[in-house]
């Protein structure tokens, strides 16, 4: 018996129950999707190394319909870039500082690229792991449907499939290399990466210039659309630097080459990787050597590292080690990459920077 004569029928007690769970179910069923669905988009969305990473269960995934459709997505995300380009509406922020103390850029260019390529790739392949520089806005999600078609010229240089487990892969997207030069209507410079790498090793790069046109792409013991040029200048080499992030680049150069050797700054580390190739584009300018002495991020340099690795040229830090493409998502040992030349032995002529304070 209830207080104060009231009598509780067990049938309404277990219907009050029922109809209070329906309630509860009601309410936390919506937020629980929202977080799934968040889930398979890759995690938590935003810049940086983003997500908890592929499902241990994610099944396997073919490497030649990546690199369909990561052409497809640098191209989209060039198309972005080219349309905000010549909107002149860029609305240029900074993120902050470098290590060094220039503005890290930022543009609508850079956001509304990261958006395409994001979602392309992520819709394709909802189980893999998604680096891209730029912060994806959950709010703002864009189903981007891929048609399953593989263009001919891959077709012909990769004749079949080749699968990896999905929790193998991690994928690097730059929505917009040389942001900085982009700011300044250096329209050159600019390019859009993508590159998967398996098992932290550069597996496919693609490279894309949306102001001409022009995409190279390469997958390792697969097959490439660009390829190195017939011969390089190994003693006197022409090195590519960069203009806005040089450090002492210039002096190590030189203390290394001599001073006979042509230093060409220029923007974008897609760009200059480019420039070691034999690319048709009439705007590219030609070098023998890329070296890069600051900090540096891995969606910067990952696709030029698969296309030189591709092509049997090497990237890799200035003491010669390899670049591992998971985990952090910057490099600290500075960049060199040659092509058609000794690589090991360009390495052993360089100065110890840490030793000669030239970083
Ligand atoms: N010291 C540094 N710290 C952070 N990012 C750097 C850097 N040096 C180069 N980068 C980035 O690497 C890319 C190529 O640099 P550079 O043109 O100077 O050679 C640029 O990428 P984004 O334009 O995508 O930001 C640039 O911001
Ligand atoms: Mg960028």
């Amino acid at each position: 018996m209830a207080p104060m004569g009231i009598r509780l029928s067990p049938l309404g007690v277990a219907v009050f129950c029922l109809l209070g769970l329906g309630v509860l179910y009601h309410l936390y069923s919506g937020f629980l999707a929202g977080r799934f669905s968040l889930f398979g988009l890759g995690g938590e969305p935003g810049g940086g190394a983003a997500g908890p990473g592929a499902a241990a269960d994610g099944g396997t995934v073919d490497l030649r319909e990546m690199l369909a459709v990561s052409v497809l997505a640098a191209v989209s995300g060039g198309d972005e870039v080219r349309r905000v380009r010549e909107s002149n509406v860029l609305h240029e922020k900074s993120k902050g500082k470098t290590r060094e103390g220039a503005d890290d850029k930022m543009t609508s260019g850079d956001v509304l690229s990261n958006r395409k390529m994001f979602y392309l790739l992520k819709t394709a392949f909802p189980n893999v792991q998604i680096n891209t520089e730029e912060h994806v806005d959950a709010a703002d999600q864009e189903v981007i449907l891929w048609d399953h078609k593989i263009p001919e010229d891959i077709l012909k240089e990769i004749a079949t499939p080749q699968e990896v487990p999905a929790e193998s892969v991690t994928v690097w997207i730059d929505p917009l290399d040389a942001t900085q030069e982009y700011t300044e209507d250096l329209r050159k410079y600019v390019t859009t990466m993508v590159c998967v790498a398996v098992n932290g090793k550069p597996m496919l790069g693609v490279i894309h210039k949306p102001f001409s046109e022009y995409t190279a792409w390469a997958m390792v013991d697969g097959g490439s659309n660009v390829k190195a040029r017939t011969s390089y200048n190994e003693k006197t080499p022409r090195i590519v630097v960069s203009r806005s992030h040089s450090g002492m680049v210039k002096q190590v150069a030189l203390q290394t080459f001599g001073n006979q050797t042509t230093i060409i700054p220029a923007g974008g580390a897609g760009y200059k990787v480019l420039a070691l190739l034999d690319v048709p584009d009439k705007s590219q300018e030609k070098a023998d050597l890329y070296i890069h002495v600051t900090y540096i991020k891995k969606w910067d340099i990952c696709a030029g590292n698969a296309i030189l690795k591709a092509l049997g040229g090497h990237m890799t830090t200035l003491s010669g080690d390899e670049i591992s493409y998971t985990g952090s998502d910057g490099i600290e040992g500075g960049l060199l990459a040659s092509i058609g030349m000794n690589h090991q032995a360009l390495v052993g002529k360089l100065p110890d920077l840490e030793k000669t304070g030239h970083k």
